[in-house]
Order: C-alpha cells, then sequence, then structure tokens
C-alpha cells in the first residue's frame, strides 16, 4: 500500500484540509446555483446501502464527496453504525462521532451522529473541503422529513438550507425480500417505512439483482413503481451504478422528466425509455400514488390549480370538504403548460411546495399535455377525481 493510500483522521474542530482539486461532477457545478449539493441515501435493511456508501468512498471516481452517516431519525433504538473504509490491515476503520475521515481518492467519510441538521451547516462553514454530500440515513429512517429541510425553497432561505442543495433522494431496495417487505411493512401509523422511502425517492438501486429470479425483479420493480410512478430504477448488484445516475440529477429542480416516462437498467446494462399507460392510480398498503393529465391552463385554472395544491398540501383536506385533514402528500411532481405558452414545473415535498417557470427547451416534454403526479396517504378516488376536476384533465 502507498503512503498516499493511508486514510488521515481529522478533527473536526481543526480545519478541514482542502482538497485537491478533481473534475466537478457536472460541467457546470452546481454550486454555482446556490449550495452544495445533497443526496439521501436510505435504504431497506441490509439492501445495500453500505455497500454503496464503500464504494463511493474508496473508488477512484475522481469526485469530491462528503459522506455523511446520520441518525436524524427516531436515535432511540437505532443501533450505532460505523463504516468500513479501510484496508485491513488499517486500524482506523472504527469511526468515533464528529470525526471526518479524509481519504485517497478524494473524499470525505464524515460521522456527526446525534448532532443534528446544524452539524453539517457547521461542516459547510468549513467548506472549500467538499462541493458533494451524501447523507446517508438509517434503514429505518423515513427520508421525507429530511428532504425538506434541505430542499432549497424560499422558506429555508435564510435558514438551514441556505448553503445546501436537495439533488435527490436515493432509496436501495433489496431485490430478493424488499416485495415481500413493502406488502408487510406496517409502521406505528400503518403505513411502512419502506412504502415512505419508495413513495419519497428520485432513484431507485433494485439491488441484490443477482439473487433475485427475473420474475421476482419484474414483480418488484412494478410494485415499486406502483408505489412512485414518477421514480427512476436500476437494477444493481452490489451497488454497482454510474454515479451520474444518482448524483447530480437536479431532481427537485424546475426541470423533470415527464412523470410517467421511466428509465430502467435492465441486466444487460441496456437503457430503456419506458411509457407507462395503463392505470393513473394506486393504492399499496396505505401508500397511494395518482396521476392526472394536464392540458393548457388558463391563469383562472392555474389560480385553482395552486390553491388545490396548498389546501391539500397545507391542510390536508380537499378545498370543497369540510372533513377534517385525512390527506396527507409525502411527494408531487409534475409540469404542465398554461395558455399563454407558458411551462410549469411542480415540485413538492410533504408540505413545502414550488411552482416555477421553466424556459422554452429546458424542460422536457413538449408536448401540449403535461402531468401531475401525487404520492402519499388517503389520496383515493375522490382526490383524484378532484384534482382532474381542477386541473381539467
Ligand atoms: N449477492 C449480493 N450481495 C450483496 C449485494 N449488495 C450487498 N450485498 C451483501 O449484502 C450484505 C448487506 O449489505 P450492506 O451494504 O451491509 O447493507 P445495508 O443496507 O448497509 O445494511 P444495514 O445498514 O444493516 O441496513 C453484505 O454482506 C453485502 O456484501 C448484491 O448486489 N449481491
Amino acid at each position: 500500500m502507498e503512503e498516499d493510500d493511508i486514510p488521515v483522521l481529522v478533527d473536526i474542530d481543526e480545519d478541514v484540509p482542502a482538497l485537491v482539486e478533481t473534475s466537478a461532477l457536472n460541467e457546470e457545478p452546481t454550486t454555482e446555483k446556490g449550495g452544495v449539493p445533497l443526496t439521501i441515501i436510505c435504504g431497506f435493511l441490509g439492501a445495500g446501502k453500505s455497500t454503496l456508501v464503500r464504494r463511493i468512498l474508496t473508488e477512484r471516481h475522481g469526485y469530491r464527496i462528503a459522506v455523511i452517516m446520520n441518525e436524524f431519525g427516531d436515535t432511540a433504538d437505532i443501533e450505532s453504525r460505523t463504516i468500513n473504509v479501510s484496508s485491513p490491515d488499517d486500524s482506523t476503520s472504527d469511526l468515533g462521532s464528529e470525526e471526518v475521515l479524509e481519504l485517497a481518492n478524494g473524499c470525505l467519510c464524515c460521522s456527526i451522529k446525534d448532532v443534528g441538521v446544524a452539524a453539517i451547516e457547521k461542516l459547510m462553514q468549513k467548506k472549500g473541503a467538499f462541493d458533494y454530500i451524501l447523507l446517508e440515513t438509517t434503514g429505518l429512517a423515513d427520508p421525507g422529513p429530511i428532504a425538506s429541510i434541505f430542499w432549497q425553497n424560499e422558506e429555508y432561505a435564510a435558514g438551514l438550507g441556505r448553503d445546501i442543495k436537495l439533488d435527490g433522494v436515493v432509496c436501495v431496495v433489496d431485490a430478493v425480500f424488499g416485495r415481500k417487505q413493502m406488502l408487510e411493512d406496517e409502521a406505528v401509523d400503518g403505513v411502512g417505512e419502506s412504502l415512505r422511502q419508495v413513495a419519497s425517492a428520485d432513484v431507485v438501486l433494485l439491488n441484490k439483482s443477482d439473487l433475485a429470479s427475473p420474475s421476482l425483479l419484474s414483480e418488484t420493480e412494478a410494485l415499486i413503481r406502483k408505489v412512485n410512478p414518477a421514480v427512476t430504477v436500476h437494477r444493481t448488484v452490489r451497488a454497482e451504478v454510474d454515479l451520474g445516475k444518482i448524483v447530480g440529477i437536479d431532481a427537485y429542480a424546475s426541470r423533470v422528466s415527464a412523470p410517467d416516462h421511466h428509465a430502467h437498467e435492465h441486466d444487460d446494462g441496456c437503457e430503456h425509455e419506458h411509457d407507462h399507460a395503463g392505470p393513473t392510480h394506486y393504492e399499496v398498503r396505505g401508500i397511494s400514488s395518482l396521476q392526472v393529465p394536464v392540458p393548457p391552463l388558463s391563469p383562472e385554472r392555474f389560480e385553482k390549480l395552486d390553491e388545490w395544491i396548498r389546501t391539500v398540501l397545507w391542510e390536508g383536506t380537499l378545498p370543497s370538504s369540510q372533513a377534517h385533514s385525512s390527506l396527507e402528500v409525502l411527494r408531487c411532481k409534475g409540469m404542465f403548460k398554461t395558455t399563454a405558452g407558458k411551462t410549469y414545473v411542480l415540485q413538492g415535498v410533504r408540505s413545502i411546495y414550488d411552482i416555477a417557470e421553466v424556459e422554452e427547451g429546458e424542460g422536457v416534454g413538449q408536448g401540449e399535455v403535461g402531468k401531475l403526479v401525487f404520492i402519499g396517504k388517503g389520496l383515493g378516488e375522490d382526490v383524484r377525481k378532484s384534482l382532474a376536476a381542477v386541473a381539467g384533465g
């Protein structure tokens, strides 16, 4: 082993050393658009999150990434975790809290357990050290609340999201047990965390695909798409995936793919685009998704749609309903046009949402009919009909 390859432990209170400049993730560094991009990695227990993280921390990919192990969820019953990123003859693998491990490939492995979001901001203040953050949640954590904290939004412009920009949520699903877990999983409030994770994800790695039969892989993938029609699925073995497919995807930017247009990778490594027509409403054990077409909106309809979204996301009810709040939107996204020819993109995580105009040619799906996708609890046929009536689809 060469001297350069030996990881160095750095105390977080000392200045994090500046790393050697390497190629940025994108041609245009996303930091210029405000904030260091952050990807949340969640996943089912034993699905392969650590395998993915270890790969990122040890492979020579040329990216400067800080990987943060997080315990933001319910910390009470979550075991303490470490990642072995060292070679077998290295004894520095066991990371304590508030430590940063600088690795030979330019990555930083940060352990800031139990100190909350502010600690990441603290890390950011010592910046220059890294230009991309991967946040690994525990196997049981619901990524939704964390995602909404980091999502760049006016509400947070002067707060926590100032230096960090949410790029996407990646969920690692076990190809062997994932389907069973999704179908059986039930949390205290009746919706399993595994379903919440899939519902909140922008990208799913269907990992351990070497161990699952082709039919199980197809069934699991179909279930994932039912829970989240807007997600991109990559089948992986030992979490081997081109990093460009999980980082720098800008899933919360005002540029989204048409929600029912999926790319997924087959075992032959060949990627195909699929249009999934079929039903537009699904329910899997409490989590449902709905999708409606949106023809070009007049200003009045646009206002009505905005009001609908506001009421559903903020109050948990339909605008016309006197009922108590019963709806919970975990994620929404979509794209539509106005009669004036402008294109808008909707992005939402829980109660936070944003409708932004996109430049002509910037968005994908230049057709006249747009689409909206909502994923969450209580989104039944009545909600779909109500949205369809407002959107005019
Ligand atoms: N055959 C096979 N084994 C895998 C694959 N990915 C991971 N493994 C193995 O599965 C086991 C669990 O993987 P981890 O990466 O530790 O999973 P994890 O999601 O971090 O697990 P927890 O943190 O305990 O939830 C390890 O023994 C891995 O070597 C894969 O694609 N195929």
